[in-house]
This record gives C-alpha cells, sequence and structure tokens, in this order.
C-alpha cells in the first residue's frame, strides 16, 4: 500500500498543509526542529491513532488550537481508501471513506506503517515497558481481535487494582474480587496466546534477516517472557488453567499490596545473538542489528498477514547505518514498499535512492517540494 496524499490541519507546528507523495520514496530534508518528524509522525498516528513519540494527544494539536485533523489517500492493490482521524480535547475519532467508526479498534489497520526511529534503539536496552508498547502497537494494528481483548483487559485489570486497594485496606468485597479474576483470566489468555504467536512468527524472519546482516555469523533470538508458562502445545484453556493456579496462590499477597501482581501487563520479551543476552551482552552495534532485524521482520510479518506491504518511517536513521546495514534495508524495501526518510544532511544516503526520490525541504513547518 502507499499514501497518495496527505492533509494536516492543526498538527504540531502545522497550520495546513496538502503533500501529494511519490509511490516509492519521499525524502524530508530540513535543520533540526523544522518539523520533519512532525510528517512522519503525522502518517504514523493516522495508522494508528497513537503517536510513536508521545501518550498524550494534546501535544499533537498545535498550539492554541482546538482540534487537529489528519487525512489521508491511501492506495492498496485493488481498492483506494480515504482515511481521516480527528484529535480534540475530548478525544479522537476516526473515519474511513466518511464513515466514522464507532470504536478506534475498527479504524486502526485500515492503513499499515512501520517506523523506525533513534528511539527504536530502547527496545533492546529500554525498560520492559517499551518492548510491552511494541509488541501492542504491532499486533494491534494486524489484529483486531487482539485490540479489543486488550483494551477489555486494561479496563478489568484497573477495575481490580482499585478493589485490591480497597481490600488493602479491609474493605471491599472478596466476591467481586473473584468475579473480576475469572474475568481477567480469560482476557490475560487470549492476550498472551495472541502475542506468544506473533513473536514466534516474527523470530522466523527476523532470525533470518539478522543472519544476513551480520554476513552470516550471528543467529538472533527472540523470545516471549510471559507471566505464565505458554508453549507450542498450550491450548487456550490449558493458559487460563495456568493463570487461575497462579491467581489462587498470590490472593492473599495481591490483598497485602493491593495491586495485581501477575499477568500480560508484566510480560517482557528478550533477545539473545548466538545464546548470549544482548541488553547485557550486546555491543551497540549489535543492539542497532537487532532494532534494524525487528522493524524488517515486522515489514515482512504484515506482508504476509494482509498481502500488502505497510508504509515505513524511517526518521533519521538512514545515515546513522553503516554502508552494509543501509544497503541491506534498501535492498530490501526496493520497489516493494513506500518509504518516507528524514535527514537533515543527503550526505549520509545512497545516491541511487536519492535519484529515484521526491524530495521536500522543510523549514518552520513549510513544506517545498
Ligand atoms: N503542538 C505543537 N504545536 C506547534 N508546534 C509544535 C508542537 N509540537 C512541536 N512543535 C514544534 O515542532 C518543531 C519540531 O518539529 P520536529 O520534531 O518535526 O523537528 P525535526 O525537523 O524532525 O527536527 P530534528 O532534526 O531535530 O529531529 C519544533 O519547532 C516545535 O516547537
Amino acid at each position: 500500500m502507499y499514501i497518495k496524499q496527505l492533509t494536516l490541519r492543526q498538527f504540531r507546528n502545522y497550520k495546513k498543509v496538502e503533500l501529494s507523495f511519490h509511490k516509492q520514496v519521499n525524502v524530508f530534508l530540513g535543520e533540526n526542529a523544522q518539523g520533519k518528524t512532525n510528517i512522519l509522525e503525522s502518517i504514523f498516528v493516522l495508522a494508528l491513532a497513537k503517536s510513536h513519540r508521545t501518550s498524550k494527544d494534546k501535544e499533537l494539536i498545535g498550539w492554541g488550537e482546538e482540534f487537529a485533523r489528519i487525512h489521508g489517500e491511501i492506495a492498496k492493490k485493488t481498492s483506494s481508501l480515504d482515511i481521516e482521524l480527528i484529535l480534540s480535547v475530548k478525544g479522537k475519532k476516526g473515519k474511513i471513506n466518511g464513515l466514522e467508526q464507532k470504536k478506534l479498534s475498527e479504524y486502526v489497520g485500515a492503513a499499515n506503517v512501520v517506523m523506525f526511529a533513534p528511539e527504536d534503539l530502547n527496545l533492546v536496552k529500554g525498560s520492559p515497558q517499551v518492548r510491552r508498547r511494541f509488541l501492542d502497537m504491532e499486533l494491534g494494528q494486524i489484529s483486531r481481535v487482539y485490540l479489543h481483548h486488550l483494551g477489555m483487559y486494561q479496563k478489568v485489570l484497573k477495575q481490580r487494582n482499585h478493589l485490591l486497594k480497597t481490600l488493602q485496606f479491609g474493605k471491599g468485597s472478596k466476591e467481586m474480587l473473584d468475579i473480576l479474576t475469572d474475568q481477567m483470566i480469560v482476557l490475560a489468555a487470549e492476550v498472551t496466546i495472541r502475542r506468544y504467536g506473533f513473536i514466534k512468527r516474527l523470530q522466523t524472519w527476523a532470525e533470518q534477516i539478522h543472519h544476513d546482516v551480520s554476513r552470516g555469523k550471528e543467529k538472533l533470538e527472540i523470545r516471549y517472557l510471559s507471566s505464565t508458562d505458554v508453549s507450542e502445545d498450550k491450548d487456550l484453556s490449558k493458559i487460563k488453567d495456568g493463570y487461575y493456579q497462579t491467581y489462587q496462590e498470590l490472593r492473599e499477597r495481591e490483598i497485602q499490596r493491593g495491586v495485581t501482581l501477575f499477568g500480560p501487563h508484566r510480560d517482557d520479551l528478550a533477545f539473545s545473538i548466538n545464546e548470549r543476552d544482548v541488553q547485557t551482552y550486546g555491543s551497540q552495534g549489535q543492539q542497532r542489528t537487532t532494532a534494524l532485524a525487528l522493524k524488517l521482520a515486522e515489514i515482512e510479518l504484515i506482508y504476509s498477514e494482509i498481502g500488502e506491504y505497510p508504509i515505513l518511517l524511517l526518521d533519521d536513521v538512514l545515515s546513522e547505518l553503516d554502508d552494509y546495514r543501509q544497503s541491506h534495508l534498501l535492498r530490501t524495501i526496493q520497489g516493494r514498499v513506500q518509504t518516507f526518510v528524514t535527514t537533515t544532511n543527503v550526505s549520509g544516503i545512497d545516491e541511487q535512492t536519492l535519484n529515484q526520490a521526491a524530495i521536500f525541504h522543510v523549514s518552520e513547518g513549510t513544506i517545498t517540494k
């Protein structure tokens, strides 16, 4: 798929802008703090209804404005889509072909994007929260069912934590705790089984890509560290049994602590190269290659799930990659994946790519082609 046109109203430092894009490579060139990332971010938000760099939607709205609007025309293999996201202080709503979607989970996934930005190194080095966010965003855009279960899980978790806090002080109902625990077990199992399957599929591609980028020297492995025992031969009911048992065992401790101690909200991912943990032992280069392999694997996974390549957003990363990694990335996307690149300087970008690209100059929120 590719994005033909983008219109922004009051998004970050863009009052009003309308852009038509090249089917393949689009480069945004400009000095620091001019609005290059804001363009990539707007495409990301248009697709996922969430920013990659802030959880506060208010920050996306132009200063002093009441709302922001992002509109995009997406071309797919056999159809074309009009999608629009409106953000206001009251909330956000998404429209597909002019029709407002009742739930955002029904809107997300109409367009698919993969973003690769310098912060993605945190996927390897950062806290488990960063990796869970990665899992939820990426899996969410290819599985509506996942988004639905995740949203419900988070709701029940909030209620359960609230109740546990009350029980901690000798108030509240233990019967209610059992009801919420039962609800949570069902949802936790749904979330867990999908995350496990997603990581298994992602691993297949990431391992191959990492093998190529490291010139056959390294074997990358990604594991889903679930709070319950999950493996190939565990079906949904076995996973539920596992959760049930642990919640029984932890019941009194959770009441004492006033919080849910266990579940998908505590899960993590682990990366290893040649059987050694990358977080602890990986060099800067290996961590970078791991992040790159993950992103490229995502492109393949989305293609295999939906039969269309996603749109790739490369924020300030191309010139950061050495020649070998850069050419590997460019080979992967060539002619298949519409790509948006931001850079302060074109000198770090492969010449052949530049020759085929549309170049946009960005200066203080104004764009010229
Ligand atoms: N909500 C907002 N309303 C208006 N302007 C904003 C808003 N949020 C950020 N900005 C402005 O956007 C600019 C930053 O844009 P952006 O992050 O896209 O920079 P960039 O061109 O990618 O720079 P760099 O190369 O440093 O990454 C800053 O000038 C900032 O003041």
